[in-house]
C-alpha cells in the first residue's frame, strides 16, 4: 500500500479519501530536517501553507510522486525542484477563492468601522461610542490589483455595496474588468484615486514590494489597503511607517513577508489603522473541506495511476484534454520509445509530424508523450509527463512540430523522426478503431504491425532465402516467433523484417544476425 505523510492540519474529508488507497500518517510542526528524515518513506505528501518543500526535503524523498497543497498559492514547495524529480505538484485553484474573497471584504469592512479595537474595548469595560467612528464604504473607490478568481468575487460583492470599481491586471481585458464592473486602469492612477487598495496577484519578482514608500507617498491620506494575497508584496516597514505619519489611513494584513510574522515586526505596534490576521484567508470550514476533497482526490488518482486535473507543473495537459486524448498519447509513447531504440546513442532531434485530424488537436500532450516514450528506454520510470519537457530540454534534443490536417489514407497519423549521433530512423503509426495501435511504416518501408513487448527489426535486401535463415539462426537460439512481417518498397530492393519475439534476444545473436549475407542491419527494441 502507498504511504502518504500529511504534515500539515487537514480536514478529515481528505484524510478519508487518503485512507482509501493508502496508508496515510499525519505528523504536523515538522522542521525541515525532521522532514527530510522522514519523506524517504513516502509516496505522497500532503501539505498547507505551513511546510516548506525545500529542494533538500524534494532530494530525501526519493519515492515521492505527488506534492498536493491543499490551497491555491504553491510558493511554499520548491516546484522546478520538483519538476526535475518528476514528481507532480498539485493544488486546489478555486478551493478557498470565496473564503479568501469574502476576508478581504471582512477585513474592509473591519478597517472602516474599527471592530477590532472596539470590540476589544467594550471587552476591557470600556463603553466609548466617540472613539470609534468609522466611514463608509458606499459611493467610495476599490483599486482591485488582481482580476482574477478572488479579486472577481471581491469586485462583485463591493459592486453590491454600492463601490466604484477600479481594476489593474496586465492579463486581463478590458471586456472582462468590465464585465465585472471595473474600470481597467494603469496602477498610478489605482493607487492615486483609491479609497480602498485590494491585493489579489501572486508574488512574483515583478510584484514583491510593489507596494513602497515611493507608491504609499502617491495615494490619499483616506486610503486603506488590504493584503490577502501573498506577502512580500507590500514593504511592510515602509507600510508601518506610512501609517504612522498619517501617509494612508489603514491597512488589513492577512499575510506576511515571513511568516509567523516575527514579535519584533513593526506592524505589530501599529494602532487601530492596521488590522493584523495569521493568514486566515482560507480559514473556513467550507474551504478546508473543498480544498481538502480536492487535494485528495488528485493525490488518490495519481497514486493509481490516473492523471491529476490540476497539476500546476504539467503544462497545458489538463485532466480532462490526457484523457480525452490518452488512445494518442499511448501512440505517441510507443512511436518515442520505439524510435529512440531503433535511433540508439545520443539523439539530436525528434520531428513529431501529426497528419489529419490529429493535427488538428493541441500538440502539446502529443509532444511530451512522444519525449517520454524517446527517453523510456535511458531514463526508465524517471522520465514522465512532468519532467520529459525538461529532460528533453537539458539532453539539447530539439523538438520540431509538423501538422498536416489533410487526411492521407487513415483519418490520422503520427510520424516520429529521430535523429541521433547514429542516424536518423523514423516510424509512422496510427489507431485502429480508435485505440489499437498500429506501427504503419518504419524507415519509410510500409508496414502494418501491433507494436510488442519484445521485436526484432532488420534492414536487409530483399532476396530469396534470407527470411528463412533468420528464422533458423532465431531457431537454433530458441527464440520463438510469434509473427513476422516483411516491407519493401521495390521488389528486390532494400526491406525491413519486423518479428514480434516471445521472448527477449539473448546475448550476441544480433551479431549473428548483423553476419547473414543481405543484411544490413538489426535492432532489438523491447517496449
Ligand atoms: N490569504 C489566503 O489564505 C489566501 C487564500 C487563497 C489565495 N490566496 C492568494 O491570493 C492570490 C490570488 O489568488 P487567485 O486564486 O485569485 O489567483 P488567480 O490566479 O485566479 O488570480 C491572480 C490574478 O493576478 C493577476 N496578476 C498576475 N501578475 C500581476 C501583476 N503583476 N499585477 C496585477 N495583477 C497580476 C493575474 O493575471 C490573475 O488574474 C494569490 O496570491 C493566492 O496565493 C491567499
Ligand atoms: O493553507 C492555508 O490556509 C493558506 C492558503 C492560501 O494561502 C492559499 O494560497 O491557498
Amino acid at each position: 500500500m502507498p504511504k502518504v505523510l500529511v504534515s500539515d492540519p487537514i480536514d478529515q474529508a481528505g484524510i478519508d479519501i487518503l485512507s482509501q488507497v493508502a496508508q496515510v500518517d499525519v505528523q504536523t510542526k515538522l522542521s525541515p530536517d525532521e522532514l527530510a528524515n522522514i519523506i524517504g518513506d513516502y509516496d505522497a505528501l500532503m501539505i498547507r501553507s505551513g511546510t516548506k518543500v525545500t529542494q533538500a526535503v524534494i532530494d530525501a524523498g526519493q519515492n515521492l510522486k505527488i506534492i498536493g497543497r491543499a490551497g491555491v498559492g504553491v510558493d511554499n514547495v520548491d516546484v522546478p525542484a520538483a519538476t526535475r524529480r518528476g514528481i507532480v505538484v498539485v493544488n486546489s485553484p478555486e478551493g478557498n477563492t470565496i473564503a479568501a474573497a469574502e476576508h478581504a471584504l471582512a477585513m474592509m469592512l473591519s478597517l472602516s468601522r474599527y471592530i477590532p479595537v472596539a470590540d476589544q474595548s467594550v471587552k476591557a469595560g470600556e463603553w466609548n461610542r466617540k472613539a470609534f467612528t468609522g466611514v463608509e464604504v458606499y459611493k467610495k473607490t476599490l483599486g482591485v490589483v488582481g482580476l482574477g478568481k478572488i479579486g472577481s468575487h471581491v469586485a462583485t460583492v463591493a459592486r453590491a455595496l454600492g463601490m466604484k470599481l477600479l481594476a489593474y491586471d496586465p492579463f486581463i481585458s478590458a471586456d472582462r474588468a468590465e464585465k465585472l464592473g471595473c474600470r481597467l486602469v494603469e496602477l498610478d492612477l489605482l493607487f492615486r484615486e483609491a479609497d480602498y487598495i485590494t491585493l489579489h496577484l501572486p508574488k512574483t519578482p515583478e510584484t514583491a514590494n510593489l507596494i513602497n514608500a515611493k507608491t504609499l507617498a502617491t495615494m490619499k491620506p483616506t486610503t486603506r489597503i488590504i493584503n490577502c494575497a501573498r506577502g512580500g508584496i507590500i514593504d511592510e516597514v515602509a507600510l508601518a511607517d506610512a501609517l504612522s505619519k498619517d501617509v494612508i489611513a489603514g491597512a488589513a494584513l492577512d499575510v506576511y513577508a515571513e511568516e509567523p510574522l516575527g514579535p519584533d515586526s513593526p506592524l505589530r505596534s501599529l494602532d487601530r489603522k492596521a488590522i493584523l490576521t495569521p493568514h486566515l484567508g482560507a480559514s473556513t470550514e467550507e474551504a478546508q473541506i473543498n480544498v481538502a476533497t480536492d487535494v485528495a482526490e488528485q493525490i488518490r488518482d495519481v497514486l493509481l495511476g490516473l492523471p491529476a486535473k490540476s497539476a500546476v507543473n504539467i503544462p497545458g495537459l489538463r485532466a480532462d484534454v490526457m484523457e480525452q486524448m490518452r488512445p494518442y498519447l499511448q501512440l505517441a509513447e510507443t512511436l518515442g520509445n520505439l524510435v529512440g531504440q531503433l535511433a540508439g546513442g545520443r539523439i539530436e532531434s525528434l520531428n513529431v509530424q501529426m497528419q489529419g485530424e490529429l493535427a488538428q488537436k493541441d500538440s502539446q500532450p502529443v509532444v511530451i508523450a512522444a519525449l517520454k516514450g524517446l527517453l523510456s528506454h535511458a531514463l526508465q520510470e524517471r522520465v514522465n509527463y512532468v519532467n520529459a519537457n525538461i529532460e528533453a530540454k537539458e539532453r539539447g534534443i530539439h523538438v520540431i512540430e509538423t501538422r498536416d490536417t489533410d487526411v492521407k489514407g487513415y483519418t490520422s497519423s503520427l510520424r516520429l523522426t529521430a535523429v541521433g549521433s547514429l542516424g536518423e530512423h523514423s516510424v509512422s503509426g496510427v489507431l485502429l478503431g480508435g485505440s489499437e495501435i498500429r506501427v504503419t511504416d518504419i524507415d519509410e518501408f510500409p508496414i502494418n504491425v501491433p507494436p510488442t513487448k519484445h521485436m526484432l527489426f532488420t534492414l536487409h535486401r530483399d532476396m530469396p532465402g534470407i527470411i528463412g535463415k533468420i528464422g533458423s539462426l532465431l531457431g537454433s537460439f530458441n527464440v520463438n516467433i510469434a509473427s513476422m512481417q516483411v516491407g519493401r518498397k521495390i521488389v528486390r530492393g532494400d526491406a525491413v523484417m519486423v518479428l514480434s519475439i516471445d521472448d527477449p534476444l539473448p546475448e550476441g545473436i544480433l551479431d549473428e544476425i548483423t553476419k547473414v549475407p543481405g543484411i544490413r542491419d538489426a535492432y532489438t527494441v523491447s517496449l
